[in-house]
């Protein structure tokens, strides 16, 4: 298990995740970290771009709300895509980490499982029994946006599912 820590570089005051930030203000100074191997990302002495936006999801409690196999970075190229989509998805191009946190109950027990899935290189065997996380209330979740691939289980109960997700984007040193 690694243990990591983002440094933010400005000032708090200065922080408002509600506007755009310029680049500068974005950058988050030093990723410190201990254990051995060094993650391969966020690497240890490199910095990033804290995210201009984040994402809350509300996932309906009837079985109907679910999220298929993904990965939240884009990793074709334009010949795979075709130009139009290689376009619309230049956000995601950029993603580096993802950062989920969960804002259901503390003790949640309604479902709505984030099955992951084990990195396979082309041409090897994808992992297709993954691994369940129950979004607990409370609970952070960080992996690589590049490698990880990963579905939202359905739910099921009274309450919906909520999950607050920022990607923080690209390598700059
Ligand atoms: O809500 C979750 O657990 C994951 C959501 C997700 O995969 C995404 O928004 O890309
Ligand atoms: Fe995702």
């Amino acid at each position: 298990m690694h243990k990591i820590a983002l440094e933010m570089k400005f000032a708090r005051s200065e922080y408002c995740p509600s506007t755009l930030l310029p680049e500068e203000k974005r950058r988050i100074v030093e990723v410190v970290g201990e254990g051995d191997p060094e993650p391969a990302l966020p690497r240890i002495g490199h910095s990033y771009l804290v995210p201009k936006q984040c994402q809350l999801a509300r996932y309906k409690p009837d079985g109907s709300s679910v999220y298929v196999r993904h990965l939240d970075r884009c990793n074709l190229s334009m010949n795979e895509m075709g130009v139009v989509e290689f376009l619309r998805a230049s956000d995601y191009r950029g993603r580096v980490v993802t950062a989920i946190l969960y804002l259901n109950k503390s003790d949640w027990n309604s479902g709505g499982e984030l099955r992951v899935f084990d990195h396979h290189e082309k041409g090897e065997e994808r992992d297709e029994k993954g691994l369940d996380i129950i979004p607990t209330g409370g609970k952070l979740i960080l992996f690589d946006s590049s490698k990880v691939e990963h579905q939202v289980l359905a739910s099921y109960g009274d309450d919906p599912r909520y999950a607050l997700t920022c990607w923080v984007n690209g390598i700059l040193t």
